[in-house]
């Protein structure tokens, strides 16, 4: 280990799965090395992640309890219980578990805290002596541009921070890094590398080993668009549509689009009929990592959540990408234009819409052989995968983020 590294860390990720999972893959990375982690989460949520707690010796959950405000479905507490719309609504939510946090706060005396979205962390951790650490699920690329709702959120939370955090790499983002630590008085950047959790002791559900292993290698298309994201009608058929087309095999996994109560309800005329053996439209969780591993799935089509990112890019997938809203585009554009390792979806200029025949091109741009993009992609992909996958990486991200902890603790 690199030092006595004894210290207590808080952890407040935003009410969202795609924001719980990282920083509990961070507190399970810091609790290997021995750091004691308090880790608010939503009462409800937090047995949707208890499985994940790998030391629970060191990792304690403090279960929030998160106020009704109106406008809310009764019970909502995170992100993926309302539609992407009503988010702002968690976020007054999240407000009102001040009390409880700084309570809690009083009580458990971490050294530090991480927190993204809860903007007013700093000023109540400061007021405890404890330092605060903005860190951010997504990379150091997406924290730029004014297009991310929240953006005054994000921003007094990166200015009144001791510290600044992302989910990324010098290998990939390290220019960007270097200019937010510039435009941010020097503070300090903290990468954590690309947090896998790498699930190596699980195993893939059976139905789905059984259902993809009837399939080529590298036939099948997986596509999935995160815990968030719900179309609209018409989009997610022209999904669909553009994935029968294809002639592919494919998974879908999806939650019901806006107005439906199930997939089934909203997919187009004769098509479970038409795709069946072939095609699957899932509504239920799926163990993602483990499908995207599967020697049957040879393409990924996804929005470009941080987490499903950093996933694909170690996958061996062609990656086709579909962004939906906030960071997505920014991420999509990264991996495209920056990374060259995926291709996006065109979208009609007329009202930003994508159509079934947009989706099929992109499917087979990626998925054809002999197809010049679909090669170089594979093949910068490939590069920057066997890069994050080298032995050493993830260790050397981890014991980084905990030496400048150290540091900021005794400066
Ligand atoms: O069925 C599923 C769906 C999703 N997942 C997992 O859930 C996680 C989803 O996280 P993502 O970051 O990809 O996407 P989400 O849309 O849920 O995240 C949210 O927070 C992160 C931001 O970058 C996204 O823009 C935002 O939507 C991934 O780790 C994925 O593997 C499953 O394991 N099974």
């Amino acid at each position: 280990m690199v030092m006595d590294s004894k210290f207590h860390v808080a952890m407040f990720p935003w009410f969202a799965m795609g924001h719980i999972t990282p920083y509990l893959t961070l507190s399970n990375k810091f609790a290997e090395r021995g750091i004691r982690i308090s880790f608010f989460i939503p009462i409800k949520t937090q047995r949707k992640f208890n499985h994940l707690n790998l030391h629970p010796h060191l990792i304690q959950f403090i279960p929030l309890i998160v106020p009704h405000v109106d406008g809310l479905p009764l019970g909502a507490e995170s992100s993926s219980d309302v539609h992407v719309e009503k988010t702002y609504l968690i976020q007054q939510a999240l407000d009102l578990t001040q009390d409880q946090v700084q309570i809690a706060l009083e009580k458990f005396k971490p050294d530090i805290i991480f927190f993204d979205f809860a903007h007013w962390i700093p000023t109540v951790a400061r007021s405890l002596g404890i330092k605060s650490v903005f860190v951010s699920t997504s990379g150091a690329v997406t924290n730029f541009d004014n297009r991310i709702s929240l953006v005054n959120r994000l921003l007094i939370a990166m200015k009144e921070s001791d510290a600044l955090g992302f989910r990324a790499c010098h290998e990939t983002e390290g220019p960007f890094a270097d200019f937010l630590k510039n435009q941010y008085n020097n503070k300090p950047v903290l990468l954590t590398g690309p947090l896998l959790t790498r699930t190596s002791n699980t195993i893939l559900e059976e139905k789905w080993a059984k259902w993809l292993g009837g399939f080529e290698k590298g036939s099948v298309v997986y596509c999935a668009f995160g815990s968030e994201c719900v179309l609209q009608k018409d989009q997610f058929q022209e999904l669909v549509l553009g994935l029968e087309q294809t002639g592919l095999p494919f998974l879908v996994r999806l939650r019901p689009p806006v107005g439906a109560d199930t997939l089934e309800e909203a997919l187009p005329e004769g098509f479970e009929e038409r795709v069946r053996g072939k095609g699957v439209v899932h509504g239920g969780w799926v163990q993602q990592e483990l499908i995207l591993s599967h020697p049957s799935v040879g393409c990924y089509v996804g929005h470009c959540g941080s987490g499903s990112m950093w996933e694909s890019l170690v996958s061996t997938c062609q990656l086709v990408l579909v962004p939906n809203f906030g960071d997505q585009f920014l991420n999509t554009h990264f991996m495209t234009k920056g990374l060259k390792v995926a291709v996006d979806v065109e979208r009609r200029e007329e009202d930003g819409w994508f159509t079934r025949e947009g989706v099929h091109k992109a499917v087979k741009l990626v998925m054809d052989e002999g197809s010049e993009l679909g090669e170089e992609v594979r093949a910068n992909h490939l590069k920057l995968s066997r890069i994050l996958l080298s032995e050493g990486l993830e260790t050397f991200y981890i014991n980084n983020c905990i030496l400048k902890l150290h540091d900021l603790l005794t400066t």
